[in-house]
């Protein structure tokens, strides 16, 4: 059965992509919950709804087939029975397992449509929506004040993290943070349950995991290289664990892991570094040394199943070794200059979108870091941003491609 995934590159023309049109859950954020919510700001939700329609229209009018996660989630809750699980599980990883509140959920969730219930999904549940058949003590009780029932997924917009498409197959991913640990389950739902996926698609490594790793920190260099940053939501013990499953099971041969530095500026590798042609990277000065050094590991497959482990500080060479180049063009973030790098990497001004070999979308608010990159014989498509920054990702987070080109 061919697979309907296929990206053997960050920079082959892209083919389909996989969007999450920001919705209600933007405005379940509260300053109280926003921490942990991961945001640190409230975006206004129709400037946001308006840019990220722009931000699709972008990747349609060069050639990009969007599919929209709520769209496919629905479709793949048609069942009854796929729902009622999907709801089960739903609410017993808000921690909800019995007792009234649970009982109460499931009976609210399960009057809904499809296409309701994903946005409800999205959205969260506030207690006052549910009605209780009877009370017990945890539902009255002082520890339940909280609004929301089923917390919001602000994030989801984010679609590169929860799962990452790796050559045929998918890294449907334990995320870090319980604000976003539901949204992996709807990758899930959709690869078992929409026809277009279900039974199609090898999965590396499924989120029934201790150790976690997120899409940001994967890229895929080339048809058999990948890079995975160890990171504040990727674990080293996550990597070692998809590698041995990518070794055993597909094309690839090389896994370089990337330390950064575990902070919420830089919680992913592609916020800090990408891939925008074949010999090409945006990289943030700040993870470099003064000589341009940062510690990586490069992993292959060894003797009986086992994996063997090289350590590198010269990225540039460890680059040029893996993608068999002669030279590797780093280009800087705010052109290097401290105070322009640091502002634009907090509004992913290295969180590149490659549309294609040597042609980004970024977004507009980052004019020091696009002048360079054009300097650098880049077609940049710029995208809209004052809302959509606020949650800390840009056109790379925003995007799960499906389909790439192989390149020549
Ligand atoms: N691939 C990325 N860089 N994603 C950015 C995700 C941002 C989101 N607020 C989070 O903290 O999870």
């Amino acid at each position: 059965m061919t697979s309907p995934i296929h990206v053997n590159s960050e920079i082959g023309r892209l083919k389909t992509v996989m969007l999450h049109r920001p919705g209600h859950e933007i405005e379940n954020i509260t300053p109280d919950s926003m921490d942990r919510l991961l945001f640190d700001d409230i975006p206004y939700l129709p400037i946001a709804q308006a840019e990220h329609d722009f931000f699709a229209q972008t990747l349609r009018e060069n050639g990009t087939e969007v599919l929209y996660a709520e769209d496919l989630l629905a479709e793949a809750l048609t069942a009854k029975k796929v729902r009622q699980e999907f709801i089960a599980r739903q609410v017993k990883e808000a921690g909800f397992i019995v007792g009234a509140t649970h009982d109460a959920l499931i009976e609210h969730l399960e009057s809904l449509e499809p296409k309701d219930l994903v946005a409800k999904i999205y959205e969260g549940v506030r207690r006052e929506e549910i009605e209780y058949q009877e009370l017990d003590l945890a539902a009255v009780s002082a520890e339940s004040t909280w609004t929301f029932l089923l917390d919001p997924l602000p994030n989801a917009y984010f679609t590169r993290d929860p799962q990452a498409a790796i050559g045929n197959g998918m890294s449907v991913n334990k995320m870090t943070y319980p604000a976003r640990q539901r949204e992996s389950m709807i990758t899930e739902y959709i690869l078992n349950y929409n026809t277009r996926f279900a039974s199609k698609v090898p999965i590396w490594r499924g989120r029934d995991h201790v150790s976690h790793i997120e899409g940001g920190d994967e890229l895929v260099l080339s048809d058999h290289v990948v890079a995975i940053g160890i990171s504040q939501r990727t674990s080293a013990q996550a990597i070692v664990e998809i590698a041995e499953q990518l070794f055993k099971g597909s094309n690839f041969d090389t896994v370089i892991a990337i330390a950064i530095p575990h902070n919420h500026a830089m919680m992913h590798l592609d916020t800090v570094f990408t891939m925008i042609n074949y010999d090409q990277f945006t990289i943030h000065p700040a993870i470099l040394t003064d000589d341009g050094q940062v510690d990586s590991w490069v992993l292959h497959p060894g003797k009986n199943g086992k994996i063997t482990l090289k350590h590198y500080t010269q990225l540039v060479e460890v680059l040029k070794r893996a993608l068999g180049k002669s030279e590797i063009d780093l280009i800087p973030t705010g052109n290097g200059d401290p105070i322009a790098a640091a502002r634009e990497q907090w509004n992913d001004g290295s969180n590149t979108l490659a549309i294609a070999p040597g042609e980004v979308v970024t977004y507009d608010r980052n004019y020091v870091s696009n002048d360079l990159l054009r300097k650098h014989g880049i077609i940049v498509h710029e995208v809209r941003s004052s809302e959509l920054s606020r949650g800390r990702g840009g056109p790379r987070c925003m995007s799960c491609p499906l389909v790439r080109e192989d390149l020549e």
